[in-house]
């Protein structure tokens, strides 16, 4: 996942841009970048790593003007590697335009292919975002022919055009040079995308756009509200603030966020879709607690353990509903980051025995049930399981507020091949012997949406849950897909393999 931001306002930007990624930090840890416009110049600075490391004070000078774009990278397309696919990306024609996106395309390749063959476009880095930017600057050529300049109009136009051409998810937001900032959504919403304001001391009006709710408000902004699915937003350097939903004839825009932001993605403290993520978060955990009831004998449970950070809320919900002591088992280092999206097993692993240390106090004789949001490849319940049991505890229990992760993620969540995803071919009981628990408890799909739906009645209704039940919602997502992006990500890994130099990292 990444994060994004985008902000028209009345002074200079760079400091409030570089402030709302760090309440993005947690949505990408790999690279940062922000541009700004200034009249008529942008100026651009990305880098590989966090955004404290990206950003020094020369830097940052450099990021001049009222308006910018900011963007936290987590890859899940071309190399995980890559200074170059950082973004935000610029085009130079029309006008010259920046980008930033979060998402993932399903189908970059023929994008290009297209971009190359037709819109004589080439694209030199194996990004999907640099693929969609290029749609849109070719679209927006495209439409700006019959007209004597850019309005409005003229790019909700070319945004018609780019939900026609691309598919998968994208939540975006990106500048046109001299003309304004704009936003858009995938016709399905899957990613989130929301839009604050702010009334400066002369009563002039300025707003921002983010991936989370959290961002905005952290940096003295007032969530006005989501962008919808299909939905594009311009905001003029003019002033002029302007919608439109963008959809292909033929086609429609529902809202189908991904169920997985709510699991483990966003911010507890972001509203997304008009949902809480921390009260779904508790839902879960009473939902939750009902399994267990279902499952197993209470009393042979003395103490509820969260596995920190993103497992709190809802081991705290599941600890009162079920009556049982929550206890803090495991202390989080808070100079290491999230694990999961941490690129390569080995650092993941090593990074989870770095950040979870256990009190052995609150295991030693004792049964514990230890609750996370989710087990996706294993790495962090593996070794959670040893640590508890190394620290005396009797019995282990483990139950994940997600059910079983069965199926690879393709719309901007790196959840890898089939064969690393450790439910993938696997009951919860051999999931269990994997990781060493006694016993392993799921949360049933249906009580998961039923959870989130609960938070805000009737709002959301349907779910991208495709790594839970392998319906991918854009329809475009066969076993040969799957297929041919397993055999990709395994060229790539064994690409990399090749290319260290005694490391023992995988990429
Ligand atoms: O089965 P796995 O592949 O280990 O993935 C699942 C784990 O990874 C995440 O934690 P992470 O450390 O990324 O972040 P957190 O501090 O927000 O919980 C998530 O909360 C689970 O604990
Ligand atoms: N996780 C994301 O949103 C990734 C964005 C984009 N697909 C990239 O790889 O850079
Ligand atoms: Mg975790």
């Amino acid at each position: 996942m990444c994060g994004v931001i985008g902000v028209v306002a009345t002074s200079p930007v760079n400091q409030l841009i570089y402030d709302a990624l760090l309440l993005l930090q947690h949505r990408g840890q790999d690279a940062a970048g922000m541009a700004t416009a200034n009249g008529k110049r942008f100026f651009m600075h990305k880098n590989k790593g966090m955004v404290r490391e990206v950003f020094r004070t020369r830097n940052m000078r450099d990021l001049l003007g009222n308006a910018g774009i900011g963007h936290v990278r987590y890859p899940t397309a071309g190399n995980v590697d890559s200074l170059e696919e950082a973004q935000p990306f610029y085009v130079n024609a029309p006008y010259g335009i920046v980008l930033a996106h979060n998402g993932n395309l399903t189908n970059t390749d023929d994008v290009r292919d297209i971009l190359f063959r037709l819109d004589k476009r080439h694209i030199n880095t194996g990004s999907d975002s640099e693929a969609l930017l290029n749609v849109l600057a070719h679209e927006l050529d495209h439409a700006i022919k019959n007209t004597d300049d850019l309005t409005p109009d003229v790019f909700f136009d070319a945004m018609t055009q780019v939900n026609k051409r691309v598919k998968g998810a994208y939540a975006c937001v990106g500048m046109i040079a001299r003309r304004g900032l704009f936003g858009f959504r995938d016709l399905n919403g899957i990613r989130p995308l929301v839009l604050g304001e702010k009334t400066d001391e002369s009563g002039a009006k300025q707003y921002m756009l983010a991936s989370e709710s959290v961002a905005l408000e952290g940096v003295g902004f007032k969530t006005v509200r989501d962008i919808a699915p299909g939905e594009a937003i311009w905001i003029g350097f003019d002033g002029q603030i302007k919608s439109r939903i963008c959809v292909p004839d033929g086609m429609q825009a529902r809202l189908i966020p991904c169920l997985f932001e709510y699991v483990y993605f966003a911010r507890p403290d972001s509203t997304m879709d008009g949902t809480s993520v921390y009260t779904a978060r508790l839902a879960m955990g009473e939902t939750l607690a009902d399994k267990i009831l279902s499952e197993m004998d209470i009393a042979d449970i003395d103490v509820v353990m969260p596995i920190p950070d993103t497992s709190r809320p809802c081991a705290m919900q599941l600890a009162m509903k079920l009556g049982l002591p929550y206890r803090e088992g495991f202390i989080k280092n808070r100079y290491v980051g999230r694990t999961f999206i941490m690129p390569g097993q080995e650092t993941r692993k090593k990074s989870v025995r770095q950040k979870l240390t256990p009190m052995p106090s609150e295991f030693k004789g004792k049964n514990v049930l230890l609750v996370d949001d989710s087990i996706v490849r294993g790495t962090t319940s593996q070794e959670i399981v040893a640590l508890a049991r190394e620290s005396g505890a009797n019995k282990v229990y483990f139950a994940s507020a997600a059910p079983a992760v069965k199926y690879p993620n393709v719309y901007g969540i790196d959840m890898p091949t089939r064969t690393e995803l450790i439910a993938h071919d696997k009951t919860p009981d051999q999931v269990g012997q994997m990781i060493t628990a006694d016993k392993v408890i799921y949360q049933d799909l249906e009580a998961l949406e039923n959870a989130v739906r609960s938070v805000n009645e009737g709002h959301l209704r349907q779910f991208d849950a495709s790594c839970f039940n392998g319906q991918y919602i854009t329809g475009d997502i066969d076993l040969a897909y799957l297929d041919a992006l397993e055999c990709g990500k395994n060229e790539a890994k064994a690409a990399a393999d090749l290319l260290k130099v005694g490391g023992d990292d995988e990429q």
